[in-house]
């Protein structure tokens, strides 16, 4: 199946000159959805994660089911202010915005394997920046995943373990 022929593109969104990949037509999709997450727990299953990390919001709609089918944990990393807790945080820039990612400080057991996972990679800002506050509460980050890559902008030479994509787009 081609995953492609269920992403929706949306022009000049959420601001001009964007071209918006839109999952939401993937999820509606039962079989397609199937699919996916049986594909990105293949890629994820090799790295034997003990928890798989989510970032909000659309991150969590393939993290959750993917823990779910690995038998893992999954933990969020969050929009700031939603959080109780101690927590840490990171702000960076995306394709479209500055932005901020926090995460509670108590997450994660020192060395566990943790996996990140995004609906979609565009210039990287997101992934590392929430691949470093895994690292600050003593994660150890073993991969990244997504289902889109924009590979244009080459997000992924910002993210210094290895990165699965389910499909690219390279222009
Ligand atoms: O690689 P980057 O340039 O950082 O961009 C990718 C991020 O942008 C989108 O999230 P968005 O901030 O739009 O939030 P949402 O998931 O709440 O829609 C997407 O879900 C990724 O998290
Ligand atoms: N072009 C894009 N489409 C959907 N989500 C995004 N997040 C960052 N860039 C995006």
């Amino acid at each position: 199946m081609d995953l492609k022929d269920h992403i929706r593109e949306i022009p000049d969104f959420p601001k001009p000159g964007i071209l918006f990949y839109d999952i939401s037509t993937l999820l509606a999709h039962a079989d397609a959805w199937q699919v996916t997450m049986g594909r990105m727990a293949k890629a994820a299953r090799v790295y034997q994660p003990d928890v798989i990390a989510g970032v909000e919001s659309r991150g969590f709609l393939v993290a959750a089911p993917l823990a779910l089918k690995l038998g893992c944990g999954f933990i969020m990393v969050r929009k700031p202010g939603k959080l109780p807790g101690g927590t840490v945080t990171h702000t960076y820039q995306n394709e479209y915005r500055e932005d901020t990612v926090e995460i509670q400080d108590n997450a994660v057991e020192p060395g566990q394997r943790v996996i990140v996972v995004d609906d979609l990679l565009a210039t990287g800002g997101t992934m590392s920046a929430s691949i470093s506050l895994l690292r600050k509460v003593g994660a150890d980050v073993c991969a990244a995943a997504c289902i889109i890559e924009l590979g244009f902008l080459k997000g992924r030479d910002a993210i210094d373990v290895p990165v699965h994509a389910l499909m690219t787009y390279d222009s």
